[in-house]
């Protein structure tokens, strides 16, 4: 198969149908490494595969664990109760959850590990997780630049931390409790608000205690060293950070209403489906059940007249990875969609904030860009868009996804450069959009 070089997006008529999310990218990264560190047989079903999360399973492949492919989202993994030494360099590719937490893990064992990663992940800071490893005992080498991959790191018998996070981190907190899976003592995360919480849960499936109390506005997250993980079932929900991109095409395409079955509705990823709510989204929720210890639906979005809004800057942690499908769609909002407290935006893939900012404008639409955050003036009350522009991505799937929904409903057309990346979320997504009636093609 041929990639193309580009993608562009045309003005659709209505969209329509129902399509099920992939699996979701935190859930099955974090399903491939307690597999790998765990003892037993791990049988994952739904997961993701993604370009950021064969990379995973490449990764405790090397560092000793078995991996199988048995069938389309069925995957065993097979671990002995830790990591092994890998005779390589562990290259992450474009995954920042990939390394992190594989890092955090590696450090509690005996051997001494080289991570890499993409020319994206090689920007992306990493002391963030080193420096509380190293407060642990870790041992780090850099390659090069201080904070930048590649990084050597020997680990062994840890000694457990108190750590308090400046910003809402899942990556980091995770990295910190896999760490402490092998630190002596009480390992303790404190966190300004509630990230994430998939690590804490499935070190609960795998057997293990974990401690959360509230503190201030956040959490405190205990973990015991030395706890046995057990292998356990996974069940990968489908992903709410992907199904908002089919639902965003639906909110602004007139006359379309699109299902999207099995999302995960865990409040601490649905700060998105609350924000578009209160544009006047039309989201219904059905079939609301539990699966993989998550509570999961079908959600319907509806082509509907949205409002620009105030974003609560205290709800980021439970959207990060949303604030550039949201941007697009508040392009066609009646005006102001104010979004801030977000820096952590700038650190991603790419920076976000300057990459739709950019492309945003390029469309023809109002954006006021902030140090940690921006503000997009919706088109107007008739909703138009102009389009017509060609958006560099910086190789960020988010930000070509972003601009190819918002190309579904401009006035002409709208053309991203590296949709291969694509796949590092979302494998099969210009399928899925166009079977819901999308033109998205390579001319
Ligand atoms: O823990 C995770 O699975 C993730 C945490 C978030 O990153 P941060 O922890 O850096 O906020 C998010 O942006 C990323 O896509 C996935
Ligand atoms: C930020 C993301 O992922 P990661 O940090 O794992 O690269 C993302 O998927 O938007």
């Amino acid at each position: 198969m041929t990639i193309p070089s580009t993608l562009t997006a045309r003005s659709a008529p209505a969209l329509a149908g129902v399509v099920r999310a992939p699996g979701d990218k935190s859930i099955s990264h974090r399903a491939l490494i307690l597999g790998a560190m765990a003892s037993g047989v791990t049988d994952i079903d739904g997961l993701l595969e993604g370009d950021d999360i064969l990379a995973t399973a490449r990764a405790v492949a090397a560092l000793g664990a078995g991996v199988e492919r048995l069938g389309p989202g069925r995957w065993r993994v097979t671990g002995h109760g830790g990591f092994k030494q890998p005779a390589g360099v562990i290259d992450c590719g474009n995954a920042g959850t990939g390394v992190r937490l594989l890092m955090g893990a590696a450090a509690g064992y005996p051997i001494t590990v080289t991570f890499d990663g993409d020319a994206s992940l090689r920007k992306r800071p990493m002391k963030r997780v080193t420096g509380p490893l190293a407060d642990m005992a870790a041992r780090l080498a850099w390659s090069g630049e201080e904070d930048r991959l590649p990084v050597t790191i020997t680990g062994g018998r840890l000694a457990a931390i108190n750590y308090r996070q400046t910003v809402a981190s899942a990556q980091i907190k995770s990295a910190i409790l896999l760490a402490g899976l092998n630190a002596d003592g009480v390992t303790a995360v404190t966190e300004p608000e509630p990230s994430r919480d998939h690590t804490e849960r499935m070190l609960r499936a795998f057997g293990a205690e974990v401690g959360v109390l509230p503190d201030g506005a956040g959490w405190r997250v205990t973990f015991r060293g030395g706890q046995t993980l057990t292998a356990a079932p996974v069940t990968v929900p489908g992903d709410p950070s992907s199904a908002a991109f089919p639902l965003a095409a639906a909110l602004i395409v007139p006359g379309s209403a699109v299902t999207v079955e099995g999302v995960m509705l865990n409040p601490l990823r649905t700060g998105l489906f609350e924000t578009w709510r209160e544009m006047g989204a039309d989201l219904t929720v059905s079939n609301r059940r539990t699966a993989g210890g998550e509570e999961i639906g079908d959600i319907t979005a509806r082509h509907s007249a949205l409002k620009g809004v105030v974003v609560p800057p205290e709800r980021a942690a439970s959207m990060i990875d949303e604030y550039p499908i949201l941007a697009a769609t508040a392009a066609f909002a009646d005006g102001d969609t104010v979004m801030r407290g977000i820096g952590e935006m700038r650190l991603k893939e790419s920076d976000r904030i300057a990459l739709m900012a950019a492309g945003l404008q390029a469309c023809g639409v109002a954006v006021e860009e902030e140090a940690e955050g921006f503000t997009v003036t919706g088109g107007s009350k008739n909703g138009s868009v102009r389009g017509g522009a060609a958006v560099t991505t910086h190789g960020d799937h988010r930000i070509a996804m972003s601009h190819l929904i918002l190309g579904l409903a401009a006035a002409d057309p709208v053309t991203v450069d590296q949709p291969a990346m694509i796949a590092t979320s979302f494998p099969g997504f210009v399928e899925l959009m166009r079977g819901l009636g999308a033109d998205i093609g390579s001319a």
